[in-house]
């Protein structure tokens, strides 16, 4: 059976891939790894919402989107982010296609909770046989947006979608790209992070703002089948491994 990585990468880490990143991903691609990358924008987000005078507000990490806000969420992931990563990933000679949810429906969503939320999603659907054909020959690069059944968009949180994607497509490993080497406690980077401890750090504001989607994210990943969930700024750093929890 062929094997599948998923590679979530943060806005913030699109702008600083390594020669590292691009070699790893080809010697996958070389090992006839299926790729899927879902990336994020959060900072270009940010930026485009900031140059327009409209607030930035985030209820748990999770950016409350009204239509204006994701009218610009959108702008900003399908003409900034996306075209960002795939002119590196093609400068490598990696054979990439740029993917969103409106490519033959690869991407349904539902409302979490539009009264707190405004216009944020979860996936509840993916075309798998369109995926798994587009990734037979393609690294895909699949922005964090859905639509609903009616037709209409959602602002997905990219950590959230890459964990859904990668649980729905049985991936071998889940790698959660961002800004930060791992999990920071004290001062260090935490080699593993249990679900018990993950709450607890969350609790005690440890785990704040963006970490915590990851962090959920990461462990419904590996609480439903995936293997192996890191956080890391590296992708041949170890970073945080999410693991199941340890008896006691
Ligand atoms: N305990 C923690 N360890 C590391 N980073 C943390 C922690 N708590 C909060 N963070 C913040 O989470 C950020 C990563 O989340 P986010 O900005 O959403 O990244 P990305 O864009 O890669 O998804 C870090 O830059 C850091 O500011
Ligand atoms: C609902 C929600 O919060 N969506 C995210 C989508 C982009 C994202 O996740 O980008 P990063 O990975 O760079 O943080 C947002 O609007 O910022």
């Amino acid at each position: 059976m062929t094997k599948l990585i998923v590679i979530k990468i943060g806005g913030q880490a699109i702008s600083q891939l390594n020669a590292t990143f691009f070699d790893q991903i080809a010697q996958w691609y070389r090992q006839h790894y299926q790729i899927l990358i879902v990336h994020g924008g959060g900072p270009m987000i940010n930026r485009l919402t900031t140059q327009l005078a409209l607030p930035v507000h985030k209820v748990n990490g999770l950016r409350v989107t009204d239509a204006a806000t994701l009218a610009l969420t959108k702008l900003a992931l399908l003409g900034d982010a996306q075209p960002a990563l795939l002119a590196q990933l093609t400068q490598h000679q990696l054979p990439v296609l740029g993917l969103n949810a409106a490519d033959n429906q690869l991407l349904t969503g539902e409302l979490i909770d539009y009264q707190q939320l405004g216009y944020v999603g979860r996936l509840t659907g993916i075309n798998h046989s369109q995926l798994m054909q587009l990734l037979a020959h393609h690294i895909g690069v699949l922005a964090p947006l859905a639509l609903t059944k009616t037709g209409q968009w959602l602002n997905v949180n990219a950590d959230m979608a890459a964990t859904v994607l990668a649980q729905q497509l049985h991936a071998e490993k889940l790698v959660l790209l961002t800004d930060v080497p791992g999990i920071m406690h004290h001062g260090n980077v935490m080699t593993s992070l249990s679900p018990q401890q993950a709450q607890r750090l969350i609790r005690t504001a440890v785990i704040t703002a963006g970490m915590q989607p990851k962090v959920q994210a990461a462990i419904a990943a590996i609480q439903t089948g995936v293997r192996q969930a890191v956080i890391t700024n590296a992708i041949d750093q170890p970073g945080t491994a999410i693991i199941q929890e340890v008896a006691v």
